[in-house]
This record gives structure tokens, sequence and C-alpha cells, in this order.
């Protein structure tokens, strides 16, 4: 039976840094944020749900989804956000079943399931295991707004518009701590493989 290993955390918790450690070591990863992107692209039936939602202020001159647009939209307005998970997580959740469903038939030990709101779309039931890459908010503050180039109003916009990371610590069986160095997170991270290695977990 295939392991589902649910992978969160925060926004530029270091989610995609310990999955892409864990790619490195030939775990299959399924990527919650490029499965929306493939389900945004144009033309595609969930930015045509989009568009019907939020109008098509969303669209670049080319017809592909303004990203900065809608995330100014979503991040500032609860309801919103509400209404745009309502259009992604049911394709969203469809597309990682059809993945985990491929995975399952060829009878790979484990999967790793890579997405942000893990326990605010209620993943954490369909995983075996669950894993919380943490930081501390002045880390995360910062590596947010050097990362992405927002001012600290939009960048504590993106975190309070999130579960606290507090809350998702206490739901999870394991936590990565990433307020360290990359070297830091690495060990960890190695540790973490050699006890799936090890059929640990
Ligand atoms: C609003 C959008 C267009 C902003 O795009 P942008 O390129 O700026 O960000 P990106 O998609 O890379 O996401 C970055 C991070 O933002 C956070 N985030 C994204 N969507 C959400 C959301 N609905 N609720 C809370 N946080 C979110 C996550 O931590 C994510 O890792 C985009 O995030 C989106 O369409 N989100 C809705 C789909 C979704 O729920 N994705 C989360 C995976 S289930
Ligand atoms: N230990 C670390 N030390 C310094 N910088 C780090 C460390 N870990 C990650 N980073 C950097 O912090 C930023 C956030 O990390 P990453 O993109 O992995 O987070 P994420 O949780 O996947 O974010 P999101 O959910 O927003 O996509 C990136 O720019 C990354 O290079």
């Amino acid at each position: 039976m295939t392991k589902i290993i649910g992978l969160t955390g925060g926004i530029a918790s270091g989610k995609s840094t310990v999955s892409n450690l864990l790619r490195l070591s030939g775990y299959p990863i399924i990527d919650a944020d490029q499965i929306t992107r493939q389900l945004q692209a144009a033309h595609s039936k969930g930015l045509e749900q989009l568009i019907t939602v939020f109008g098509k202020q969303i669209l670049n001159p080319d017809q592909t989804l303004n990203r900065q647009v809608l995330g100014s939209f979503v991040f500032n307005d609860q309801k919103k956000l509400n209404k745009l998970n309502m259009v992604m997580q049911p394709l969203i959740y469809d597309e990682i079943w059809r993945q985990i469903k491929h995975y399952q038939k060829q009878h790979i030990p484990y999967v790793i399931l890579d997405i942000p709101l893990l326990f605010e779309a209620n993943y954490a039931n369909d995983c075996d295991l669950v894993i919380v890459v943490a930081v501390d908010r002045q880390t995360q503050l910062q590596r947010l707004m050097q990362r992405n180039d927002y001012s600290q109003f939009e960048a504590e916009q993106r975190i309070n518009s999130q579960m606290s990371l507090a809350k998702k610590k206490r739901l999870a069986d394991i936590v990565i701590d990433n307020s360290g160095n990359r070297d830091e997170l690495k060990r960890q991270v190695a540790n973490l493989i050699d006890q799936m290695h090890h059929h640990k977990l």
C-alpha cells in the first residue's frame, strides 16, 4: 500500500526546499502549487471559472492569469479567498487523487503530497503521516519579503490569511524547524529520509 506523506507549512516556511530534497532522494512528489498553475493555464476550465467569478481584470493582455492581481484581491479579503478556494479546491482534489491512484497502481511505497492547505482543505485524514515545515514568524516574514519582493504589508497579509503555524505544529506528526540555516534543514531532512528508508515511519 502506498503511504501518503503529507508535507505542509506556512507560506515561505521552506516546504518546496524540503520537497526538492526529497525529490533528489527519489521520492515522488505531488505538488499542489504546480497542479494549481496547470489548472489555471490559458483557456483552461479553471481559468474560465475564475474569470466568471472575478472578471477579466484578472487576465494579462495575453489572456494568461495575472497571479499578482488575483493575489492582491484574495489576500486582502477573506470572502474573495473563499470564492477562489471554492473554484480551485475541487479541481485540485481531483488531480491530486488522479496522481495518488497512479502511484498506488505501481505499488510505489511512499508518495509526498506537498500542499499548503493540507489541514484547511481536509487532506490530513488521507495522509499516513503529516510533516509540517515551520519557521519563526520573523524569519518567515523576512524570507517571504525577500523571495517575492513584497512589502512588509503584503507579506503580513499573506501570512495572516493562513492557519497559524502554531496550530499546524500542534496538528503535525513531525515538525521540521527551518528557522536555522540550510545545512540544519538538510540534516533534519536526511534524518527523515533515513527513518523512511528503514520503514520506521
Ligand atoms: C492567488 C494565487 C493566484 C497567487 O499566486 P502566486 O503565484 O502569487 O502564489 P503561489 O500560487 O505560488 O502560492 C504561494 C503560496 O501562497 C499561499 N497560498 C496560495 N493559495 C492560498 C490559499 N488559497 N489560501 C492560503 N494561502 C494560499 C501558499 O502558501 C502558497 O505556497 C494562487 O496562489 C492561487 O490561485 N491560489 C489558489 C489555489 C490554492 O488554494 N492553492 C494552494 C494549494 S491547495
Ligand atoms: N534554511 C534556510 N535559510 C535561508 N533561506 C532559506 C532556508 N530555507 C528556505 N529558504 C528560502 O526561503 C524562501 C522560502 O522557501 P520555500 O520557497 O522553500 O518555501 P515554501 O514553504 O515552499 O513557500 P510557499 O508555500 O510560499 O511556496 C525561499 O526563497 C528559499 O530559498
